[in-house]
C-alpha cells in the first residue's frame, strides 16, 4: 500500500502551507494548547534556530503521533553503505566505472545503496557521500531517514515513488528529488527495478545559485521546483524505522506508519525538479564556458564562491562557438569532479561512459576529451551549428578531494583501462623550421 499524491506546490524554498484534512493547520500560532482533530504539533528544524532569515529552514508538522514514538535502535548491517572515506593515501588516477549491476536477490532502495566515494563527514557537517542505488523491490513496511545529510537523488533507470512525511514525490530519469535531512520516507518502484545516483550532502542545504550578470531568470527557475501537498497514512502494524546516523545504519521497531503528517507549514520540505526544464546558457561567440554555467543547485562552504557541493548538469544544447574547440577542453581543476550519465552520450567521451556509469577526476588530475572526441571536434565544420541532443550527464563537484571507497576501487565493474582513452592522442607539434 502506498500513499497517493495530493499534487504539488511550486517554488523553491517557499513558505508553504498544506493540509490533507480541512482545518488541521492552526491559524495564527504554531503550537496551540490542543491541535485540531487530536493531532500533535511537532517542529522539524533544518538549520540552526538562529540562522539568518534568508537561510533559515524549518517546518511545523501536525501529525497522528509524534516522531519520538518508536522502539530502541540497534545497528542495522548494510555493508555497502557508510560514510567512512578513510584518511590514508588516495590515488590521483582518473577513475571510471560501468553501471552498478542490478541486484539478483530482492533488494529495496535502502539495501540497494552502494557508497562510491565521499569527503568530509556527517560529524563535521561538511562534505558529501556519493552513492549509487540499484533496487528491484519496494520498501515493505519500512521507513528510512538520513540524519547525516539531505539526499539529492538522481534516477537513471526506472521511476521512484517516494512517500515522505510531508507528501509524495514521483520522479523518473531526467528528474531529481531532494529529501531534507531527517525527513522519513519510503520508496517504491513502479517499474519493478531502479538504478541511480545519490549525493548525501553533509553541509549547508542545497540552494539555487545567485545569477550575477545572467539576470533575474535562467538556469533552474524557482517555479519549476515542486514540493508535495500534505498526504498521510493512518496505519498500524509491525514496521521498521531505519536511520542513518553518524555514518551507520540503525533500525527500530515502530508500531505505526511515521508518514502520518496530516498538515504542515514551513520552508523545510522535500522537492523535485525536472532537469529538462533547465534553461541552458552557453557561448554564442567563442570558447567553451566554465561548467559553472550549468549549475543547478549548490551547497556553499565557509569560503565565499567555493562550494561544499555543486550539482551541475550537461543538458541538450546547441553549439555555435566559432574558431573554437567545442567540447569540454583539457583541464585540471582545484575542485574534484564525480560524474554520472542519466541518458544518452556525453560530449567529452565518445565511448566508454555508459548511462548508469560514473567517473571521478580528483583535484589537479588531468582529464578532458578522449582521443576520438578530440580528433572529431578538431576537424568539425564550424560553419554549421552542432546540436547535442538526447543527453543528460551531471557532475557532483566539491571543493574537497573525493575519496573513492575500497569497494568502489575493488569493484568488478571498475574500468581498469580507463586511462587508455587518452593514449591515442597523437603528438602534433610541428615547430616552424629554421
Ligand atoms: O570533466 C568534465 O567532463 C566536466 C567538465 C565539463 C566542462 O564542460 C568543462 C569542465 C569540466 O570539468
Ligand atoms: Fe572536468
Amino acid at each position: 500500500m502506498t500513499i497517493t499524491s495530493n499534487g504539488f506546490q511550486s517554488g523553491f524554498g517557499n513558505e508553504f502551507a498544506t493540509e490533507a484534512v480541512a482545518d488541521s493547520l492552526p491559524q495564527g500560532r504554531n503550537s496551540p494548547q490542543r491541535v485540531a482533530h487530536g493531532l500533535y504539533a511537532e517542529q522539524l528544524s533544518g538549520t540552526a534556530f538562529t540562522a539568518p532569515r534568508g537561510a533559515n529552514r524549518r517546518s511545523w508538522l501536525y501529525r497522528v503521533r509524534p516522531a519520538a514514538m518508536h522502539g530502541t535502535f540497534e545497528r542495522y548491517e548494510q555493508p555497502h553503505l557508510h560514510s567512512d572515506f578513510g584518511d590514508g593515501p588516495v590515488t590521483p588516477d582518473q577513475l571510471r566505472w560501468n553501471p552498478l549491476p542490478l541486484p539478483q536477490a530482492p533488494t529495496d532502495f535502502v539495501d540497494g545503496l552502494y557508497t562510491m566515494a565521499g569527503n568530509g563527514s556527517p560529524a563535521a557537517q561538511h562534505g558529501v557521500g556519493i552513492h549509487l542505488y540499484a533496487a528491484n523491490r519496494d520498501m515493505q513496511g519500512r521507513y528510512f531517514y538520513d540524519a547525516d545529510g539531505e539526499l539529492l537523488i538522481v534516477p537513471q533507470l526506472g521511476r521512484l515513488h517516494i512517500a515522505t512525511e510531508l507528501g509524495v514525490l514521483a520522479v523518473e530519469p531526467q528528474q531529481i528529488a531532494v529529501i531534507p535531512r531527517g525527513v522519513r520516507f519510503t520508496v517504491s518502484l513502479p517499474d519493478g527495478e531502479a538504478r541511480g545516483y545519490v549525493c548525501e550532502n553533509f553541509g549547508a542545504l542545497l540552494r539555487l545559485p545567485d545569477l550575477g550578470p545572467i539576470g533575474s531568470n535562467g538556469l533552474a527557475n524557482p517555479r519549476d521546483f515542486l514540493t508535495p501537498h500534505a498526504a498521510y497514512e493512518d496505519r498500524e502494524g509491525q514496521f521498521e524505522l531505519i536511520a542513518k546516523f553518524q555514518g551507520h545504519l540503525w533500525r527500530a521497531d515502530i508500531g505505526h506508519s511515521p508518514l502520518d503528517v496530516v498538515a504542515w507549514h514551513g520552508n523545510y520540505a522535500p522537492y523535485q525538479y525536472d532537469l529538462r526544464r533547465f534553461n541552458t546558457i552557453g557561448s554564442i561567440s567563442f570558447d567553451h564556458p566554465d561548467p559553472s554555467i550549468f549549475l543547478v543547485l549548490h551547497s556553499p562552504s565557509d569560503t565565499p564562491g567555493t562550494s561544499n557541493l555543486d550539482f551541475v548538469i550537461f543538458p541538450p544544447r546547441w553549439l555555435v562557438a566559432q574558431d573554437t574547440f567545442r567540447p569540454p577542453w583539457f583541464h585540471r581543476n582545484i575542485a574534484s569532479e564525480f560524474m554520472g550519465l542519466v541518458h544518452g552520450a556525453y560530449d567529452a567521451k565518445a565511448e566508454g561512459f555508459a548511462p548508469g556509469g560514473a567517473s571521478l577526476h580528483n583535484s589537479m588530475t588531468g582529464h578532458g576529451p578522449d582521443a576520438a572526441t578530440f580528433e572529431k571536434a578538431s576537424a568539425a565544420d564550424l560553419a554549421r551549428p552542432d546540436v547535442i541532443a538526447e543527453t543528460m550527464a551531471f557532475m557532483f563537484e566539491t571543493r574537497a578531494v573525493i575519496r573513492p571507497t575500497q569497494q568502489a576501487l575493488d569493484a568488478a565493474h571498475r574500468q581498469r583501462d580507463y586511462q587508455a582513452c587518452w593514449a591515442g592522442l597523437q603528438k602534433h607539434f610541428a615547430p616552424p623550421r629554421g
